[in-house]
């Protein structure tokens, strides 16, 4: 079998290379039957993914880097159904490896990759915008969570946090400024194209296919991401303090538990907001919008997992 690796150098601020520098020897060493494929620019990995399974035939892509770098390879699947996927999470949330539990060490998650054995299957979200569609692994999200990844995309605190090792502190330190500049807006949400529910000072409104995005918050602790289902978290009528105060219990997933957070379970969300606000798909951002529908592929992907 062989193991096609899709390597982010880039991912935690060029951490992502140096663990690539780690792991290939290890690789030789193994005599492991392997082709190593390095991203040299963004979006480069979804060139990589179509390059690699446009014959569509069955093939196991390796991926080196982030959620970002997830999003991509998945988005440049030809048929996801034909694909092993393995992952050695070298980005500064890894909330997918979060939800699959990966390990965090890059050579145990190599150990992982080659020798586990593991398959599970992984659903596939589908976020449509103004006609346009990407797929997401982790979550698409419209709103506060947004445009805290819109700033963590451009954040020189990113980097210098990841060189300080507190990657996952960047989402924090973004969220709390933006949590005071950005106000909150009216929204339409339809679920499986029933009744639309009007909430009135939304922060936020992702669709989770995992349990945790944003750098380790348990948003939707009850979302599988084999269900067939999405899980839609919305944050609305709260004064700024108390999301401020409740942020910390995401960690846990306790924050469900309290006035003004919903969470539903559906197969298709549409979520429209009076105002166009920043949207994501697994922390990637996309540009301002006031619509859009996430759903499911409606196909899975194998997953190597422990
Ligand atoms: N060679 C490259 N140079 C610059 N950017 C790149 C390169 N290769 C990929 N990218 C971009 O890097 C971005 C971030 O990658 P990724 O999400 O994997 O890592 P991260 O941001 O460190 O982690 P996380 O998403 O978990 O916070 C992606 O948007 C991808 O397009």
């Amino acid at each position: 079998m062989k193991y096609n690796f899709i390597v982010n150098p880039h991912s935690r601020s060029g951490k992502g290379g140096m663990i690539w520098e780690i792991l290939e020897p290890e690789l030789k060493k193994r005599q492991t039957d392997y082709e190593g494929f390095l991203t040299e620019h963004p979006g480069h990995a979804i060139t990589l993914a179509q390059q690699i399974t446009g014959d569509g035939q069955e093939h196991v892509i390796v991926i080196l880097g982030g959620d970002g770098t997830v999003n991509e390879v998945v988005n440049g699947i030809e048929d996801v159904e034909k694909i092993t996927l393995g992952y050695i999470p070298t980005g500064s949330s890894n909330d997918l490896a979060r939800g699959l539990g990966l390990p965090k060490e890059p050579l145990d998650a190599l150990d992982v990759v080659l020798n586990s054995g593991q398959i599970q299957k992984m659903d596939i979200g589908l976020l449509t915008r103004g006609g346009k569609e990407r797929r997401f692994a982790v979550s698409a999200g419209i709103g506060f969570d947004a445009a805290v990844c819109h700033q963590a995309a451009i954040s020189s605190l990113k980097v210098l946090l990841n060189r300080l090792k507190l990657g996952k502190l960047t989402y924090v330190a973004i969220a709390l400024g933006r949590l005071f500049c950005d106000n909150p807006v009216r929204a339409q949400i339809t679920l499986d194209d029933k009744e639309a529910k009007t909430f009135e000072r939304v922060y936020f409104a992702a669709a989770m296919n995992n349990s945790y995005e944003g750098g380790g918050f348990h948003f939707c602790p009850n979302a599988r991401n084999d269900d067939g289902l999405l899980d839609v978290i919305v944050i609305s009528k709260l004064p700024k303090l108390a999301v401020l105060l409740l942020l910390p219990t995401a960690y846990k997933g306790w924050h469900t538990h309290f006035p003004g957070i919903f969470v539903f379970q559906c197969r298709k969300a549409t979520i429209e907001t009076e105002e166009a606000l920043a949207v994501h798909t697994d922390g990637e951002p996309i540009f301002l919008r006031k619509k859009i529908i996430a759903g499911l592929l409606g196909k899975q992907i194998r997953v190597i997992t422990v």
